[in-house]
């Protein structure tokens, strides 16, 4: 990729046009004041970053932006003129277009339906005139680098190619700003790199993005200048020599954060507690083997898609086996569900939590508590929920993992994304089972809590506890475990200690052919 970054900052001294202000914009649900006065500056052009911890109020003012939430106070100009943002469809009339991580498209429709919802369609004799539509839009999926055909269902999509549709999406609407909320998460490295191309072509058309993310390196690397909210605030925004990790570090958190000290890590001898051999569910895992000892934490590298994530959900009961065996603590493991699989000493916190592990109305100390009722009964032979017990509990883990909340009575729905991730963990590290495994553990996590996380992973694991992890950063496991395994096309294909688990060789060896 071109220096995106110099670029762009070339292109905002040249003082290119003020396409957004928000000023002091503010916002409160109930108690709870979710944006307290927050401003921001988008110019034609830019690559803007938004950064701030989680729960910060970065969701909230982009629904504000979008017309899904209406502000209680503040400002919205664009082209120095006041508009008033009350609908989504009036937000898109003034150019502002948003790809949220939850990508929202009609299934049972194709590509091209998709891109041209809620637009006025070219008519024949009274017919939707497609034929020509088609002709308009291919340059479009064209120039977004779209390969799968218009006509296709957009079911059979992979979640780049979801991407791509809806730049085009945008693109045919004439936006000139697009809001990526978190636009990496569930791409592989190469996917991002297509995706950050295309980020440069928007730029030097004159369409601002703004790039919101917890990930630092790719806002240092695209964005010209960036704005840190912290507790509803924006409290900084960086550009220029200003714009350093450093800086944007303490904007998000208020402070330095703590490097996680990576100790030395020696081979783990203890039993073993989890083994693997030759599970198979195709055509995704082809046969897997492998051991977890007690109080090791393993971890398991590759491209998204490698068969992972089906991997873990074999091992938690979620989805069928088609062949091979488990064991758990020496004893035969075949768990028929997850509740089955928990029961016998297994946690896990799946990629998909909002959907598959929490009950968005329920309180966050019943999602807390929900896989624990033991801990938390009067005595088994009265076994009534010891309810004082629980909001100790739950206020010790919302403590340690810094979520932020107003109380253990909220709803888990009102959590910002970070912070129902978070809850996710808190439940295991109440149980306490004997294998846990953690599906991108600190995806969308801010950086002050990815470090406690670790350290938390750490401590489970020193007391004994065997570890499983998966993740798609190549950074994040070297830094945690103290194995590494790399999965391609659905088998084990390397396994990295020592010296050899680094980054490098965890992408190399994610690029390699599977046999
Ligand atoms: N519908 C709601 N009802 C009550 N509180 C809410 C609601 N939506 C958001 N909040 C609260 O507003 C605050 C800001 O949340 P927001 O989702 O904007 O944070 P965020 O910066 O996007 O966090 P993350 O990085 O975790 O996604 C949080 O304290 C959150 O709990």
């Amino acid at each position: 990729m071109t220096d995106l970054k110099a670029e762009s900052a070339k292109q905002n001294s040249e003082e290119h046009a003020v396409f957004l202000e928000a000023e002091n914009i503010v916002k409160s649900y109930g108690g709870v004041h979710a944006l307290k006065g927050v401003s921001l500056t988008l110019r034609a052009g830019e690559v803007h970053g938004l950064v701030g911890a989680n729960g910060a109020g970065k969701s909230t003012v982009i629904k504000v932006l979008a017309g899904l939430t209406r502000a209680d106070g503040g400002r919205i100009r664009i082209d120095g003129r006041d508009v008033e943002v009350a609908t989504p469809h009036q937000a898109s009339d003034l150019g502002m277009n948003f790809i949220h991580q939850e990508l929202a498209f009609i299934p049972s429709m194709t590509v091209m339906e998709n891109i041209m919802l809620g637009l006025p369609k070219k008519t024949h004799f009274g017919w939707v005139d497609w034929a020509a539509i088609e002709k308009d839009i291919a340059p479009i999926a064209a120039r977004v680098g779209l390969k799968a055909s218009l006509s296709t269902n957009v079911k059979t999509l992979s979640t780049a190619e979801n991407w791509l549709v809806n730049i085009c999406r945008a693109l045919v609407r004439k936006a000139r700003l697009i809001v990526m909320d978190e636009p990496t998460a569930s791409l592989s490295a190469n996917e991002a790199e297509r995706l950050f191309a295309i980020i440069e072509d928007l730029s030097r058309s004159g369409v601002a993005v703004l790039y919101v993310s917890h990930r630092l390196d790719e806002i240092m690397r695209l964005c010209s200048r960036v704005t840190a909210f912290r507790d509803g605030r924006s409290v900084a925004c960086l550009e220029g020599e200003t714009l350093t990790r450093e800086n944007l570090v303490e904007a998000i958190v208020g402070g330095a954060v703590e490097p996680l000290v990576r100790e030395e890590r020696h081979a783990i001898d203890g039993p073993v507690a989890l083994s693997v051999s030759g599970l198979k569910r195709l055509p995704r895992v082809r046969g897997v083997d492998f051991s977890l000892r007690k109080g090791e934490v393993l971890g398991i590298g590759g491209l998204v898609g490698a068969g992972r994530s089906e991997l873990a959900r074999l091992i938690y009961g979620a989805d069928r086996v088609d062949g091979g065996k488990m064991e758990l603590n020496g004893i035969p493991f075949a768990p028929r569900s997850p509740s089955e699989a928990v029961h016998k000493g297994l946690g896990f916190v799946p990629e998909e939590r909002r959907s598959e592990a929490l009950l968005l109305t329920k309180s966050l100390a019943f999602n807390m508590q929900i896989a624990n009722l033991s801990n938390i009964i009067r005595s088994p032979a009265l076994p009534l929920i010891d309810y004082r017990k629980r909001r100790t509990k739950s206020e010790e883990i919302i403590r340690d993992l810094a979520i932020k909340t107003d109380g253990v009575d909220t709803p888990v729905g009102r959590l910002s994304g970070g912070n129902q991730q978070k809850v996710v963990i808190g439940r295991w590290l109440l149980r306490r089972p004997d294998v846990l495994i953690l599906d991108e553990p600190t995806r969308g996590v801010d950086i002050g809590a990815r470090g406690e996380i670790h350290r938390l992973i750490r401590d489970l694991a020193a007391e004994g506890m065997a570890v499983l992890v998966i993740s798609s950063e190549p950074d994040e496991l070297p830094d945690l475990c103290d194995r590494v395994l790399v999965m391609v096309e659905g088998l084990i294909t390397r396994e990295l200690t020592g010296e050899e688990m680094n980054r490098n060789a965890i992408i190399e060896a994610s690029y390699a052919q599977a046999s």
